[in-house]
């Protein structure tokens, strides 16, 4: 059947279904990669468990629950476009920014090296700031797009450096309350505004510095790291769980490990 199938399209109508399925493919992976870690994955569960019951109870010949979830369906789009307005929005963003060299990974030596640098600057920075208690929250952006709460800070827009993260922390001065936010580039913002956790299963002596941290972690898949003003301890979120008590080996190696490996593991694959 398949072979009669082949035989009766022509070449060029097989290269166009290779290719249609091939973007498919690539559309629903990048997707996927995109909203993996986020909330958004949960909403992805959602829709299949639905999309799945809607076709169970019509197989079966359930007309009122068919009927049911088919309204669900219809109006849950609607829904969905409501609820998850500003992701969708980052998402139209994210598109709008994606660079031709980037989904060739043509900048990923350069990115390691970036990569590299900022994990040190603040493995040493917050190994400086713990000892001498000074209070801070800095932001690693990962694959979701943090623009609405870098909005909420000052702009930085500036290459890292020791120097510069740790005036930014002094106390009592302009930049020192809040986020700063890094992304593999640059320091994007300081000041910024995180949500807070209402998390009830944290220590109630943990403040609102970590249940920021917490918060938007809960909320996106960036890493937050903290350096408590009471105690110096360094703690680091991301997806919602708190790790205390970090060492500076530690604290670099969890880093590697987890901040932007998506392209790392990516390469590890092909590499096999
Ligand atoms: N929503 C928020 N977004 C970003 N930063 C925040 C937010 N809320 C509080 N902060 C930061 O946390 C500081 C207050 O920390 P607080 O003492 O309440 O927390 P903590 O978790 O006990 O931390 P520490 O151990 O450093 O005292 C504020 O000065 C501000 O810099």
């Amino acid at each position: 059947m398949i072979a009669d199938y082949l035989s009766n399209i022509g070449t060029l109508t097989l290269i166009i279904h290779l290719l249609d399925i091939l973007l498919v493919w690539v559309v629903v992976y990048k997707l996927l990669t995109l909203l993996k870690g986020t909330r958004g994955m949960q909403l992805v569960k959602g829709i299949l468990i639905v999309i799945g019951l809607k076709i169970f109870f019509s197989f079966i010949g359930f007309t009122t629950m068919t009927y049911i979830f088919d309204q669900v369906v219809t109006w849950g789009v609607l829904g969905i476009m409501i609820i998850f307005q500003p992701e969708l929005r980052r998402a139209l963003e994210y598109i709008g920014r994606v660079q031709l060299s980037n989904i060739l990974n043509l900048n990923i030596k350069k990115e390691k090296d970036n990569k590299a640098d900022i994990i040190s600057s603040i493995v040493e920075t917050t190994r400086h700031m713990s000892r001498r208690r000074i209070g801070a929250l800095l932001v690693l952006e990962n694959y979701t797009g943090l623009d609405e709460y870098v909005e909420s800070g000052i702009i930085i827009n500036a290459a890292v450096s020791n120097e510069l993260i740790i005036n930014i922390f002094i106390p009592n001065t302009p930049l020192h309350d809040g986020a700063m936010i890094l992304n593999k580039d640059k320091i994007r913002a300081a000041s910024c505004v995180l949500p807070l956790s209402d998390n009830r299963s944290i220590a109630s002596s943990y403040g609102t510095r970590h249940r920021a941290a917490l918060g938007l972690s809960e909320l996106t898949d960036a890493i937050v790291v903290v350096v408590s003003e009471e105690t110096g301890k360094i703690s680091v979120c991301q997806n919602g769980v708190l790790t205390t008590d970090f060492k500076s080996d530690g604290l670099s190696k969890y880093l590697t490990e987890n901040w932007l490996t998506q392209k790392d593991n990516l390469l590890r694959d092909k590499s096999k």
